[in-house]
């Protein structure tokens, strides 16, 4: 995918923008170039049969309206004698039939072409999307704004697009249709023309009016309807069903869930009430200069200005007029409102990432031969007032195991979040002998890191993946996948399911098993152990595992983490004990750093902590 112009997330605006209406519904139909670019990049074909077709299916209306003139004024012409009229009338309805044969097999051949059109580029469209989704980094996905444009555009991006090309498509078939019958009508009068297009236009304003309206009420309406597809979950999914059945919360939140789907219907009704009178008026209006148009042709018949035929040819030209004209405002109108909701599909396109590649990446040092620096290390999380880490230096030699210590929210994770690049220092640098992370890139930075994060996913896919996920290009390796399923210690989960690592692990899918919560554990420590990168982060490793399987961990983790950068967080004494040296973080410092002996002898925050500990372990 091409690189994107750089734009940050802003807070998206939900009310229109101040600019002059007419400046507005420009801008919004700015969009529609764009889109059937993407389209054509989509499906070029089906794109260029469908305007084919729309040109064919423009020019029949008009054309049946001159042979059935012709038919009229032949008739007229020869009542009585129906041996000398009787072939060229014959003639003319079969070429009418036959026109009317091809009229309805363009309308087959568009009808398919629109649906194939549609699946293929409904594809296209949500995966540039998802690609997108991807490309974008972890501090996006904190952002309830983030959110919002995610679900706006995953709302407008599979759909509207498609509607527009319709609506486009047909716009050019009406544009057709209706210049066509001009064509016929200038013959009667240009100000029948002018009566007519005038009469149409209240009609127009009050569409694109309202479609404006309902565009900004939905916009507004977005994270009420997140929240409303999120209790919707709650009720719903397997996660929260304990939860919500022993706190007897399924009323509760159903009533939550209610409320604002009612609401929203609501607003719906109110808007669509305050538009009914006013498109009621248009539409009148529009009639009027239909039903005037009409008089005339009837006065000049009557006068004998004009044949019955070119009466029934006039008076048939004029609905259609009419009707084409109401339809290309409709569809302009329409182009109007999908515009507003693809502009929502752009622009999440448009985000572009915080934490970006290298324009010159260099390698990653291999083997690493100083070690990782921080160098005044400061971060504040995007939108926070106050840094969650503040000027933090520190050597961590190639080979050595560091444990991180600090009270709940002291930063330790946000720390290792740092050393993955998942976000960068807001100042300060970190390097791997001397070489800043942010000039290697990114893909191979994580391919030299194996980690395991306190929150680390649980795919309901089969233990292979599970395990293999943490070395893609050794998913198949089932000898490493075992090696790596004995270093996490699940090799006895593993022998304990039904189809060994082809079992669908979780419960969403037929025949999946669920683990515990330290089972799965032991599979998320497979997945870090799945690498031999170099940098190994364990985030809590042992938080779930039993006092067995801690001090079997224990007992491997020299061997597991020899010739490794080892960093990892525990709030267990018994496994940061494991540690070389240990870093305390308290006030968004390090405040100690030292072996568990030499922290102890400082009698420091450590020390206070291990006694605290300890102790509790000791008494009673
Ligand atoms: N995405 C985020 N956006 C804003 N603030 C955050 C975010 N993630 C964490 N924080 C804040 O940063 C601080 C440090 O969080 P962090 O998860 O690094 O702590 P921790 O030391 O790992 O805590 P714990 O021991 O509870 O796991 C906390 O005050 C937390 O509220």
């Amino acid at each position: 995918m091409s690189r994107r112009r750089n734009r940050p997330l802003d807070q998206p605006p939900l009310q229109p923008p101040k600019k002059s209406p007419k400046t507005r519904f420009l801008n919004v139909l700015a969009n529609t170039p764009k889109l059937v670019k993407l389209v054509w990049q989509a499906e070029p074909g089906y794109l260029l049969l469908s305007v084919i077709i729309t040109l064919i299916r423009g020019l029949i209306p008009v054309t049946e309206l001159y042979i059935t003139k012709l038919v009229v004024d032949e008739v007229v012409a020869n009542i009585g004698q129906l041996e000398a009229a009787g072939l060229t009338i014959l003639g003319l309805v079969g070429l009418r039939f036959a026109i009317s044969f091809l009229s309805e097999v363009a309308n087959q051949v568009n009808n398919y072409s629109l649906q194939v059109l549609k699946d293929r580029f409904s594809i296209h469209a949500n995966g540039v999307l998802i690609q997108q989704a991807i490309r974008l980094d972890l501090s996006h996905y904190e952002l309830p704004e983030f959110h919002d444009t995610l679900s706006r555009a995953q709302q407008s991006g599979s759909d509207y697009p498609v509607r527009i090309l319709g609506t486009l498509t047909g716009l050019l078939g009406q544009l057709v249709s209706f210049l066509s019958s001009i064509a016929l009508l200038l013959r009667f009068s240009p100000w029948v023309m002018l009566l007519l297009l005038v009469t149409s236009i209240p009609a127009l304003w009050a569409s694109v009016k309202y479609s404006g309206r309902r565009f900004w009420l939905s916009r507004s309406q977005t994270q009420a309807g997140r929240r409303a597809d999120y209790l919707q979950r709650v009720l719903t999914q397997n996660a929260f069903a304990k939860e919500v059945r022993l706190f007897r919360l399924g009323d509760y939140l159903l009533q939550q869930w209610m409320d604002i789907r009612r609401r929203f219907n609501n607003e719906s009704a109110f808007l669509s009430r305050r538009f009914a009178t006013v498109r009621g008026v248009a539409g009148t209006v529009a009639n009027l200069g239909y039903y005037s148009a009409y008089g005339w042709t009837i006065v000049r018949a009557v006068q004998g200005t004009i044949s019955i035929g070119d009466f029934t040819m006039y008076s048939g030209a004029f609905a259609q007029a009419q009707n084409v004209l109401q339809q290309i405002l409709q569809s302009i109108a329409q182009t109007y409102e999908y515009n507003l909701y693809v502009s929502q599909y752009f622009e999440f396109l448009d985000l572009a990432p915080k934490v970006v590649e290298p324009p010159e990446p260099k390698p990653f040092p291999n083997p690493i031969r100083q070690g990782l620096e921080l160098r005044n290390v400061s971060f504040t999380y995007p939108g926070a007032s106050e840094p969650t880490l503040e000027n933090l230096n520190l050597t961590v030699k190639p080979g050595e195991s560091i444990a991180l210590v600090g009270v709940n929210g002291a930063g330790k994770t946000t720390l290792l979040k740092l050393v993955t690049r998942l976000y960068d220092p807001s100042e300060g640098e970190i390097a791997v002998d001397g070489v800043p992370l942010s000039e290697i890139a990114l893909q191979e930075l994580r391919r030299n890191i194996g980690v395991i994060f306190q929150d680390f996913a649980r795919y309901s896919l089969t233990a292979q993946d599970n395990i293999g996920f943490g070395d893609l290009s050794r998913r198949d390796d089932l000898g490493q996948i075992d090696a790596a399923a004995a270093a996490g210690g699940a090799t006895e989960v593993i022998e304990g399911l039904d189809h060994g690592y082809e079992t669908i692990l979780g419960k969403i899918f037929a025949g999946g098993t669920d683990l515990s919560g330290g089972q799965w554990q032991k599979i998320g420590m497979a997945r870090a152990f799945m690498s031999s990168a170099p940098i190994l982060i364990l985030d809590e490793p042992t938080a779930a595992l039993d006092a067995i399987a801690e001090s079997e961990l224990f007992s491997r983790f020299r061997r597991l983490t020899e010739g490794r950068m080892t960093f990892f967080v525990s709030h267990r004494f018994s496994t940061v004990r494991m540690a070389d040296r240990i870093v305390v973080l308290e006030n968004h410092r390090i405040i100690e750093v030292g072996s568990h002996a030499e922290l102890l002898e400082r009698r420091g925050l450590y020390a206070k902590m291990f006694h605290l500990q300890a102790s509790s372990y000791l008494e009673g």
